[in-house]
Protein backbone atom coordinates (compact mmCIF):
# COMPACT_ATOMS: atom_id res chain seq x y z
CA UNK A 1 0.00 0.00 0.00
CA UNK A 2 1.36 3.35 -0.70
CA UNK A 3 3.16 5.33 2.54
CA UNK A 4 0.42 8.26 2.81
CA UNK A 5 2.63 11.62 4.39
CA UNK A 6 1.34 12.04 7.49
CA UNK A 7 3.08 15.05 8.40
CA UNK A 8 6.43 15.75 10.69
CA UNK A 9 5.05 14.84 14.06
CA UNK A 10 4.01 11.13 13.15
CA UNK A 11 6.61 10.74 10.73
CA UNK A 12 9.33 11.39 13.03
CA UNK A 13 7.41 11.16 16.33
CA UNK A 14 10.17 8.61 17.64
CA UNK A 15 12.57 11.10 17.48
CA UNK A 16 10.17 13.77 18.99
CA UNK A 17 9.75 14.88 22.87
CA UNK A 18 5.99 14.20 22.32
CA UNK A 19 3.71 11.35 23.93
CA UNK A 20 1.71 8.41 22.35
CA UNK A 21 -1.31 9.87 23.43
CA UNK A 22 -0.99 13.87 22.81
CA UNK A 23 -2.95 15.63 20.52
CA UNK A 24 -1.54 16.45 17.29
CA UNK A 25 -2.32 19.63 15.36
CA UNK A 26 -1.22 18.80 11.75
CA UNK A 27 -2.30 20.15 8.48
CA UNK A 28 0.50 17.63 6.80
CA UNK A 29 3.43 19.47 6.78
CA UNK A 30 6.90 18.28 5.80
CA UNK A 31 7.35 15.37 3.01
CA UNK A 32 8.99 18.52 0.82
CA UNK A 33 11.07 18.22 -2.39
CA UNK A 34 14.54 18.27 -2.86
CA UNK A 35 15.02 19.11 -6.20
CA UNK A 36 18.28 19.19 -7.73
CA UNK A 37 19.43 22.42 -9.46
CA UNK A 38 21.51 21.90 -12.87
CA UNK A 39 21.73 25.63 -13.39
CA UNK A 40 22.99 26.14 -9.65
CA UNK A 41 25.42 23.18 -10.44
CA UNK A 42 27.13 24.35 -13.39
CA UNK A 43 27.98 27.84 -12.03
CA UNK A 44 29.20 26.41 -8.67
CA UNK A 45 30.98 23.16 -10.20
CA UNK A 46 29.04 21.58 -7.04
CA UNK A 47 26.10 18.58 -7.15
CA UNK A 48 23.17 21.19 -5.90
CA UNK A 49 19.55 20.58 -4.51
CA UNK A 50 16.97 22.97 -3.15
CA UNK A 51 14.85 22.06 0.15
CA UNK A 52 11.51 23.24 -1.37
CA UNK A 53 9.91 24.84 1.88
CA UNK A 54 7.88 26.97 0.25
CA UNK A 55 5.13 23.55 -0.57
CA UNK A 56 4.23 23.21 2.75
CA UNK A 57 0.99 24.00 3.86
CA UNK A 58 1.32 27.88 4.97
CA UNK A 59 4.27 28.10 2.07
CA UNK A 60 6.87 28.41 4.46
CA UNK A 61 8.91 26.02 7.15
CA UNK A 62 7.70 27.44 9.99
CA UNK A 63 4.82 24.89 9.43
CA UNK A 64 7.83 22.34 10.53
CA UNK A 65 7.68 23.93 13.72
CA UNK A 66 4.22 25.28 14.64
CA UNK A 67 3.06 21.26 14.18
CA UNK A 68 5.03 20.88 17.69
CA UNK A 69 4.60 24.26 18.99
CA UNK A 70 0.64 24.20 18.46
CA UNK A 71 -0.05 20.35 19.80
CA UNK A 72 1.89 21.04 22.70
CA UNK A 73 -0.24 24.22 23.49
CA UNK A 74 -3.40 21.88 22.67
CA UNK A 75 -2.84 19.56 25.17
CA UNK A 76 -2.94 22.41 27.73
CA UNK A 77 -5.96 24.43 28.93
CA UNK A 78 -4.25 27.82 27.22
CA UNK A 79 -6.74 29.44 24.71
CA UNK A 80 -4.98 31.76 22.94
CA UNK A 81 -1.07 31.55 21.07
CA UNK A 82 0.89 34.87 20.56
CA UNK A 83 3.68 35.31 18.14
CA UNK A 84 6.00 38.51 16.87
CA UNK A 85 6.46 38.01 13.15
CA UNK A 86 7.71 39.65 10.06
CA UNK A 87 5.41 37.62 8.43
CA UNK A 88 5.91 33.81 7.95
CA UNK A 89 5.48 33.04 11.47
CA UNK A 90 1.90 34.79 11.55
CA UNK A 91 1.08 33.20 8.87
CA UNK A 92 1.98 29.46 10.34
CA UNK A 93 0.72 30.19 13.95
CA UNK A 94 -2.76 31.83 12.24
CA UNK A 95 -3.51 28.44 10.33
CA UNK A 96 -2.60 26.34 12.85
CA UNK A 97 -3.78 27.82 15.58
CA UNK A 98 -7.31 27.82 13.51
CA UNK A 99 -6.64 23.89 12.97
CA UNK A 100 -7.09 23.65 16.70
CA UNK A 101 -9.46 26.11 17.32
CA UNK A 102 -6.72 28.31 19.46
CA UNK A 103 -7.16 32.37 19.59
CA UNK A 104 -4.32 33.92 17.83
CA UNK A 105 -2.56 37.20 18.55
CA UNK A 106 0.02 37.98 16.13
CA UNK A 107 2.72 41.49 17.05
CA UNK A 108 3.85 42.72 13.48
CA UNK A 109 6.55 45.54 12.54
CA UNK A 110 4.16 48.27 10.53
CA UNK A 111 4.02 48.27 7.39
CA UNK A 112 6.76 45.78 6.31
CA UNK A 113 4.72 42.81 6.03
CA UNK A 114 4.38 41.43 2.44
CA UNK A 115 0.83 41.52 1.23
CA UNK A 116 0.50 37.39 0.61
CA UNK A 117 1.70 37.28 4.64
CA UNK A 118 -0.51 39.26 5.62
CA UNK A 119 -3.21 38.19 4.07
CA UNK A 120 -2.69 34.76 5.63
CA UNK A 121 -2.92 35.75 9.25
CA UNK A 122 -6.19 37.84 8.48
CA UNK A 123 -8.43 35.53 6.39
CA UNK A 124 -7.30 32.63 9.05
CA UNK A 125 -8.81 34.87 12.00
CA UNK A 126 -5.62 36.40 13.62
CA UNK A 127 -5.86 39.87 15.67
CA UNK A 128 -3.31 41.81 14.17
CA UNK A 129 -1.40 44.54 16.02
CA UNK A 130 0.92 46.31 13.88
CA UNK A 131 3.81 47.90 15.92
CA UNK A 132 5.77 51.14 14.52
CA UNK A 133 9.42 49.61 15.26
CA UNK A 134 10.85 46.62 13.98
CA UNK A 135 10.72 43.02 14.72
CA UNK A 136 13.13 42.78 17.49
CA UNK A 137 10.51 45.75 19.54
CA UNK A 138 7.72 42.84 18.40
CA UNK A 139 9.61 39.76 19.87
CA UNK A 140 10.63 41.87 22.94
CA UNK A 141 6.79 42.92 23.16
CA UNK A 142 5.13 39.26 22.74
CA UNK A 143 7.45 37.55 25.36
CA UNK A 144 6.40 40.08 28.26
CA UNK A 145 2.52 39.49 26.92
CA UNK A 146 3.55 35.75 27.06
CA UNK A 147 4.69 36.13 30.66
CA UNK A 148 2.30 38.51 31.70
CA UNK A 149 -1.02 36.96 30.60
CA UNK A 150 -2.33 33.69 29.54
CA UNK A 151 -1.06 33.49 25.96
CA UNK A 152 1.05 30.74 24.68
CA UNK A 153 4.63 32.35 22.70
CA UNK A 154 4.83 30.05 19.60
CA UNK A 155 8.03 31.69 18.13
CA UNK A 156 11.30 29.77 17.74
CA UNK A 157 12.12 30.63 21.13
CA UNK A 158 9.38 27.76 21.94
CA UNK A 159 11.60 25.12 22.30
CA UNK A 160 9.41 22.75 20.84
CA UNK A 161 9.52 24.75 17.36
CA UNK A 162 12.93 24.04 16.69
CA UNK A 163 12.09 20.53 17.64
CA UNK A 164 9.69 20.57 14.37
CA UNK A 165 12.09 21.96 12.48
CA UNK A 166 14.53 19.89 13.16
CA UNK A 167 12.53 17.34 10.91
CA UNK A 168 14.16 18.72 7.53
CA UNK A 169 17.49 17.51 7.95
CA UNK A 170 15.87 14.40 8.48
CA UNK A 171 14.22 14.40 5.53
CA UNK A 172 17.39 15.36 3.46
CA UNK A 173 19.80 12.35 4.68
CA UNK A 174 16.27 10.07 4.15
CA UNK A 175 16.36 10.98 0.47
CA UNK A 176 19.94 11.55 -0.27
CA UNK A 177 21.06 8.77 1.50
CA UNK A 178 23.37 10.56 4.15
CA UNK A 179 24.16 14.15 5.36
CA UNK A 180 25.31 16.74 2.43
CA UNK A 181 28.56 17.90 2.41
CA UNK A 182 27.10 21.62 3.11
CA UNK A 183 23.60 22.83 4.09
CA UNK A 184 22.82 26.69 3.15
CA UNK A 185 20.31 28.73 4.92
CA UNK A 186 19.10 32.11 4.80
CA UNK A 187 19.53 33.45 8.55
CA UNK A 188 17.18 35.67 10.15
CA UNK A 189 15.85 34.74 13.58
CA UNK A 190 18.60 31.94 13.60
CA UNK A 191 16.13 29.17 14.37
CA UNK A 192 16.19 27.54 11.33
CA UNK A 193 19.72 26.81 11.46
CA UNK A 194 19.98 25.80 14.20
CA UNK A 195 17.15 23.22 14.10
CA UNK A 196 18.69 21.66 11.42
CA UNK A 197 21.96 21.55 13.17
CA UNK A 198 20.25 19.65 15.65
CA UNK A 199 18.45 17.22 13.35
CA UNK A 200 21.77 16.68 11.23
CA UNK A 201 23.71 16.03 15.00
CA UNK A 202 20.89 13.39 16.29
CA UNK A 203 20.45 11.41 12.67
CA UNK A 204 24.57 10.98 12.52
CA UNK A 205 24.69 9.55 16.24
CA UNK A 206 22.58 6.30 18.27
CA UNK A 207 19.80 8.11 20.64
CA UNK A 208 17.32 6.83 22.75
CA UNK A 209 17.76 3.29 21.65
CA UNK A 210 17.61 4.74 17.91
CA UNK A 211 19.81 3.71 15.33
CA UNK A 212 22.18 6.57 13.51
CA UNK A 213 20.90 7.37 10.08
CA UNK A 214 23.73 9.46 8.59
CA UNK A 215 27.37 8.33 8.65
CA UNK A 216 28.41 12.50 9.05
CA UNK A 217 27.17 15.87 9.16
CA UNK A 218 27.47 18.94 6.79
CA UNK A 219 29.09 22.37 7.14
CA UNK A 220 26.75 24.60 7.98
CA UNK A 221 26.69 28.04 5.80
CA UNK A 222 24.25 30.84 6.79
CA UNK A 223 23.49 33.55 4.89
CA UNK A 224 22.38 37.41 5.66
CA UNK A 225 21.20 40.51 4.53
CA UNK A 226 23.97 42.92 3.99
CA UNK A 227 21.61 45.57 6.01
CA UNK A 228 20.42 43.13 8.85
CA UNK A 229 23.46 41.03 9.21
CA UNK A 230 24.38 40.90 13.29
CA UNK A 231 26.41 37.96 12.76
CA UNK A 232 28.86 38.89 10.54
CA UNK A 233 28.81 42.60 12.25
CA UNK A 234 29.17 40.21 15.56
CA UNK A 235 27.00 42.51 17.16
CA UNK A 236 22.95 43.40 16.95
CA UNK A 237 22.31 45.67 14.18
CA UNK A 238 19.53 48.45 15.63
CA UNK A 239 17.96 49.27 12.46
CA UNK A 240 17.86 46.53 10.36
CA UNK A 241 17.13 47.29 6.62
CA UNK A 242 16.50 44.72 3.61
CA UNK A 243 14.15 44.11 0.92
CA UNK A 244 13.93 40.29 2.36
CA UNK A 245 11.52 41.18 5.09
CA UNK A 246 11.65 37.93 6.35
CA UNK A 247 14.86 38.32 7.70
CA UNK A 248 14.99 42.06 8.29
CA UNK A 249 15.80 41.30 12.23
CA UNK A 250 19.16 42.73 13.70
CA UNK A 251 19.37 40.90 17.06
CA UNK A 252 18.53 37.27 16.38
CA UNK A 253 16.95 35.36 19.21
CA UNK A 254 18.73 31.92 18.65
CA UNK A 255 21.93 33.89 18.54
CA UNK A 256 24.23 31.39 20.38
CA UNK A 257 22.62 28.46 19.03
CA UNK A 258 23.51 29.67 15.25
CA UNK A 259 26.91 30.62 16.64
CA UNK A 260 27.30 26.85 17.75
CA UNK A 261 26.17 25.53 14.42
CA UNK A 262 28.46 27.79 12.65
CA UNK A 263 31.35 27.04 14.89
CA UNK A 264 30.88 23.09 15.60
CA UNK A 265 30.00 22.42 12.22
CA UNK A 266 33.58 24.27 10.62
CA UNK A 267 30.79 26.49 8.38
CA UNK A 268 30.49 30.25 8.37
CA UNK A 269 28.00 32.90 8.39
CA UNK A 270 27.95 35.49 5.48
CA UNK A 271 26.12 38.36 4.38
CA UNK A 272 25.26 39.13 0.31
CA UNK A 273 23.25 42.34 -1.12
CA UNK A 274 19.49 43.15 -1.50
CA UNK A 275 20.83 43.03 -5.31
CA UNK A 276 22.34 39.24 -5.24
CA UNK A 277 19.27 38.14 -3.59
CA UNK A 278 17.03 39.69 -6.52
CA UNK A 279 19.72 38.27 -9.14
CA UNK A 280 19.27 34.64 -7.13
CA UNK A 281 15.22 35.16 -6.97
CA UNK A 282 15.36 35.49 -10.22
CA UNK A 283 17.53 33.35 -11.32
CA UNK A 284 15.45 30.71 -9.39
CA UNK A 285 12.45 31.66 -11.06
CA UNK A 286 13.71 31.48 -14.69
CA UNK A 287 16.58 28.54 -14.53
CA UNK A 288 15.25 26.28 -11.73
CA UNK A 289 11.40 26.29 -12.06
CA UNK A 290 11.16 27.49 -8.54
CA UNK A 291 9.88 30.78 -7.60
CA UNK A 292 10.78 31.85 -4.16
CA UNK A 293 10.60 34.53 -1.70
CA UNK A 294 13.81 36.97 -1.23
CA UNK A 295 14.56 35.66 1.95
CA UNK A 296 14.77 32.46 1.01
CA UNK A 297 16.86 33.49 -2.29
CA UNK A 298 19.38 34.35 0.33
CA UNK A 299 20.91 31.41 0.49
CA UNK A 300 21.37 30.54 -3.36
CA UNK A 301 22.59 33.80 -3.49
CA UNK A 302 25.34 33.09 -0.89
CA UNK A 303 26.15 30.13 -2.54
CA UNK A 304 26.74 31.76 -5.86
CA UNK A 305 29.20 34.40 -3.78
CA UNK A 306 31.23 32.09 -2.29
CA UNK A 307 31.66 30.12 -5.30
CA UNK A 308 32.71 33.05 -7.50
CA UNK A 309 35.65 33.60 -4.45
CA UNK A 310 36.66 30.10 -5.25
CA UNK A 311 35.18 29.06 -1.96
CA UNK A 312 33.21 25.99 -2.79
CA UNK A 313 34.75 22.76 -3.02
CA UNK A 314 34.80 20.63 -6.42
CA UNK A 315 31.88 18.46 -6.41
CA UNK A 316 30.55 18.71 -3.29
CA UNK A 317 27.17 17.95 -2.72
CA UNK A 318 25.22 20.82 -1.14
CA UNK A 319 21.24 21.77 -0.33
CA UNK A 320 20.25 24.72 0.02
CA UNK A 321 16.89 25.38 1.97
CA UNK A 322 14.77 27.72 -0.20
CA UNK A 323 12.34 28.24 3.23
CA UNK A 324 8.90 30.18 1.38
CA UNK A 325 7.14 30.37 -1.46
CA UNK A 326 7.11 33.78 -3.62
CA UNK A 327 3.46 33.78 -4.03
CA UNK A 328 3.77 35.08 -0.33
CA UNK A 329 5.46 38.70 -2.09
CA UNK A 330 4.43 39.35 -5.47
CA UNK A 331 4.96 42.87 -5.33
CA UNK A 332 8.47 42.74 -4.63
CA UNK A 333 9.18 39.91 -7.62
CA UNK A 334 6.72 42.20 -9.94
CA UNK A 335 8.72 45.27 -9.32
CA UNK A 336 11.98 43.96 -10.70
CA UNK A 337 10.11 43.52 -14.44
CA UNK A 338 9.06 45.17 -16.89
CA UNK A 339 5.42 43.42 -18.36
CA UNK A 340 3.56 45.13 -20.56
CA UNK A 341 1.22 42.18 -21.48
CA UNK A 342 0.30 43.20 -25.29
CA UNK A 343 -4.22 43.20 -25.58
CA UNK A 344 -5.21 41.45 -28.58
CA UNK A 345 -8.49 40.87 -30.70
CA UNK A 346 -9.88 37.64 -29.57
CA UNK A 347 -8.12 36.08 -32.37
CA UNK A 348 -5.34 33.45 -32.72
CA UNK A 349 -3.83 35.64 -36.08
CA UNK A 350 -3.74 38.50 -33.75
CA UNK A 351 -2.04 36.77 -30.81
CA UNK A 352 0.19 34.83 -32.93
CA UNK A 353 1.65 38.40 -34.13
CA UNK A 354 1.38 39.62 -30.58
CA UNK A 355 3.61 36.73 -29.78
CA UNK A 356 6.06 37.61 -33.07
CA UNK A 357 5.49 33.50 -34.24
C1 LIG B 1 11.14 32.92 4.37
C2 LIG B 1 12.08 32.97 5.52
N1 LIG B 1 13.34 32.59 5.29
C3 LIG B 1 14.26 32.61 6.27
C4 LIG B 1 13.93 33.03 7.54
C5 LIG B 1 15.00 32.99 8.56
O1 LIG B 1 14.78 31.91 9.43
P1 LIG B 1 15.27 32.02 10.92
O2 LIG B 1 14.51 33.16 11.53
O3 LIG B 1 14.90 30.72 11.53
O4 LIG B 1 16.72 32.29 10.87
C6 LIG B 1 12.62 33.45 7.83
C7 LIG B 1 12.24 33.97 9.16
O5 LIG B 1 13.04 34.57 9.86
C8 LIG B 1 11.68 33.40 6.79
O6 LIG B 1 10.42 33.75 6.99
N1 LIG C 1 10.88 35.27 9.73
C1 LIG C 1 10.22 35.07 10.94
C2 LIG C 1 10.74 35.81 12.14
C3 LIG C 1 10.32 35.11 13.41
O1 LIG C 1 10.79 33.85 13.37
P1 LIG C 1 10.60 32.68 14.43
O2 LIG C 1 11.02 31.49 13.67
O3 LIG C 1 11.44 33.05 15.57
O4 LIG C 1 9.16 32.60 14.83
C4 LIG C 1 8.73 35.26 10.72
O5 LIG C 1 8.24 34.71 9.76
O6 LIG C 1 8.07 35.96 11.46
Amino acid sequence: MAHLWRGVVEEYRERLPIGPGDPVITLGEGGTPLVPAPALSARTGAEVYLKVEGVNPTGSFKDRGMTMAMSKVAATDTEMVVCASTGNTSASAAAYAAHAGLGCAVVLPAGKIAAGKLAQAIVHGATLVAVDGNFDDCLRIVRTLAERYPVALVNSVNPFRLQGQKTAAFEVVDALGDAPDIHVLPVGNAGNISAYWMGYREYAADQDGLPARATRTPRMWGVQAEGAAPFVKGAPVEHPETVATAIRIGNPASWALAEAARDESGGWIDAVSDAQILDAQALLAREVGVFVEPASAASVAGLLQAAERGGVPAGARIVCTVTGNGLKDTATALGQVEIEPQVVAPDATDAARALGL
